[in-house]
């Protein structure tokens, strides 16, 4: 596995019988932007919090610029979750002199240059009257004035309209771009991730299905059609469905079954088979 600014080695997280996460291996590069998708409870949320070091892991070791995070917060880390752990009655101004007093390292200039950003929010607005969008920007430059090097992103889209949306994304992909920050961005919005993901990591039961290259992804894997009577027949299929008249799947691996049409899957379709087959596996099971 390649060195990386951030790295997973067999980790595990468990609370009480419920294995969050599991046997969890994977490797980050620097300066990539990589999705964390997975379907609800697939694992995303605690995998992000153990990077940050707000906690532990049952087993196995996450390390952040070859250190290892065990419990505690990494100076290079900085996360933002859905919740945008922002103080309401404290004006903008404010919030970001609290920011300046909560962390040793601290740039007063990177976080004013995301606020002045896009329409530029005003620093002497409380932030419970903010919107959606200008909160989530506020949270960004909290986070940014930290001067991370890691950025983990929890859901930070899910509550802005299409227009906020696309200035978060404009935000964190200028950060990337002029200071090689390596972001990994949770999100159920595959068209978002599609624009600004590099890299892609697929978690399902907690377990690490997918890993690396988008485009080395996509050309890993097939989706094949043919018709309703024959057989798809071959080893890795990750999700299939027939119609009275076609069959369709999701194959990985080189292997294009017999009969069958083949093309490269888009992101989403790729990850829409994957969390199919997660679905149906859940349905098997019950
Ligand atoms: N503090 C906790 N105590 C007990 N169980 C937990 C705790 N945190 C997470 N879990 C469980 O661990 C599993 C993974 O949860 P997690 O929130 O990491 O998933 P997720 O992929 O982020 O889900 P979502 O997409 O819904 O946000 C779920 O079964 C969840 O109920």
């Amino acid at each position: 596995m390649n060195a990386g600014p951030v790295r997973a080695e067999h980790v595990a997280k468990h609370f009480g019988r419920t294995k969050a996460l599991d046997g969890c291996s994977f490797s980050l590069p620097e300066g990539s932007v990589t999705g964390l998708v997975g379907p609800n409870g697939a694992g995303k949320s605690t995998l992000l919090s153990l990077i940050a070091g707000l906690a532990k892991p049952t087993s196995g070791e996450i390390t952040v610029h070859g250190t290892a995070v065990r419990g505690r917060m990494h100076p290079d880390v900085a996360l933002l979750t859905q919740k945008r752990p922002l103080y309401d009655q404290f004006t903008v101004r404010e919030m970001m002199r609290a920011g300046a007093a909560m962390n040793d390292r601290w740039s007063d200039e990177r976080a004013n240059e995301v606020l002045d950003l896009l329409a530029g929010v005003d620093e002497d607005a409380k932030v419970g009257t903010l919107s959606a969008g200008a909160r989530t920007q506020v949270a960004i430059a909290v986070a940014l004035g930290r001067l991370p090097k890691v950025l983990l992103l929890d859901e930070p889209l899910s509550d802005l309209d299409p227009l906020a949306r696309d200035e978060t994304l404009r935000i964190v992909m200028t950060e990337v771009a002029e200071r090689g920050t390596t972001v990994l961005l949770s999100s159920h919005l595959l068209t978002d991730l599609g624009d600004v993901c590099d890299h892609l990591l697929l978690l399902d039961e907690g377990r690490v299905q997918v890993s690396g290259d988008i485009e080395e992804i996509l050309d890993e894997h097939h989706v094949v059609v043919g018709p309703a009577e024959l057989e798809l027949g071959v080893d890795g299929v990750v999700d299939s469905s027939r119609t009275a008249r076609q069959a369709t799947a999701l194959v990985r691996g080189g292997t294009v079954p017999e009969g069958f049409q083949a093309a490269r899957p888009d992101l989403e379709a790729l990850v829409m088979g994957y969390l199919r087959a997660s679905r149906t596996r859940r349905l098997a099971r019950r």
